[in-house]
């Protein structure tokens, strides 16, 4: 993989070549028992470290629900740190989903953290909120394109409860606001395929696009489809939900892979499965 490609073109190549999924590494305490762990620090590890094995050369990218290793404290993000260390060894494009947003100052940070050159959490992408408008996430916006790393900026999220903001505003959404400042901040950018500004629009979002006068055709970036599998997106929904922008969609998957582990052949058969399933849906 080309690393000096900016990190739209190079999710663009890894989608290519390894198909638009993205497998969620997310330690629920219930998943760490049904895979017959305690829910504690090493066995987050464990759990990582499987889903990994399953995922590289399978998947375009990983995405650690950060919560899930923050609520073990210190130690957790001492595993996080580990698993983003060896995805990037194994060369598996990352999103670490922190969901960050603040005021720009602060935001600043939470960029050193993710985005920095120095940080043991810094990682290829990160989920952000721009819930304190678009221009807080500023500082973000620019450690990514200086280091050639990437964000995904929440839209329209896959929980239904994201309408009562999102929507706000109809054919003038906040969603679609969030959209264009997005589709702005890519133009600003140079880049091959894609620009490294991405997008959060859920899987599930159904006819929201189309309500709210959303063309997404219009949009240059990657854009990031949690709610396949375990929250009720098929492949053949989702992919008529993005008609027009089909090959820009990373279509996530957590719990609909990892409720098939421990068994790593188990959860590579899982994964082959829904490789397969968003082909044949996207061709
Ligand atoms: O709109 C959003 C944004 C993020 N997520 C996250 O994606 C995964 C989905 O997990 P599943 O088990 O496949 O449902 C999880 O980490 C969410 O926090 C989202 O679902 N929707």
């Amino acid at each position: 993989m080309n690393t000096n490609l900016g990190f739209g073109d190079r999710l663009a190549q890894a989608m290519k070549s390894s198909g638009q999924l993205c497998v969620g590494i997310d330690p629920h305490p219930g998943l760490l028992q049904q895979w017959g762990l305690e829910d504690t620090p090493a066995a987050l590890a464990t759990f990582s470290e499987k889903i990994l094995d399953a995922a590289r050369g399978r998947v375009a990218a990983v995405k650690p629900q950060v919560a899930l290793f923050e609520r073990h404290g210190s130690e957790g993000f001492k595993v996080l740190e580990e698993v983003l260390a060896e995805a990037r060894q194994l060369n598996i494009l990352m999103i670490a989903d922190a969901k960050r947003g603040d005021i720009g100052s602060t935001m600043s940070a939470y960029a050193d953290t993710w985005l920095g050159e120095r940080s043991p959490l810094s990682t290829d992408s990160v989920t952000l909120s721009p819930y304190l408008g678009f221009e807080s996430l500023r500082p973000a916006l620019d450690l990514a394109q200086q280091h050639d790393k990437g964000t995904f900026v929440l839209a329209l999220t896959s929980n239904p409860e994201g309408k009562t903001i999102q929507h706000v505003g109809q054919t003038n959404s906040v969603a679609k606001q969030i959209i264009e400042a997005a589709t702005e901040e890519n133009s600003r950018q140079g880049f091959e395929t894609m620009g490294s500004c991405g997008l959060v629009v859920g899987a599930t979002v159904g006819e929201a696009l189309r309500e709210l006068e959303i063309d997404l055709s219009q949009f240059n970036g990657p854009i990031l489809a949690p709610g396949y599998g375990a929250q009720g997106a098929s492949a053949a929904s989702l992919f008529a939900t993005f008609h027009g922008s089909e090959s820009q969609i990373l279509v996530n998957s957590s719990r609909g892979i990892l409720r098939h582990g421990p068994c790593v052949e188990a959860l590579i058969d899982s994964i082959e499965l829904a490789n397969s399933d968003l082909l044949k849906s996207n061709s």
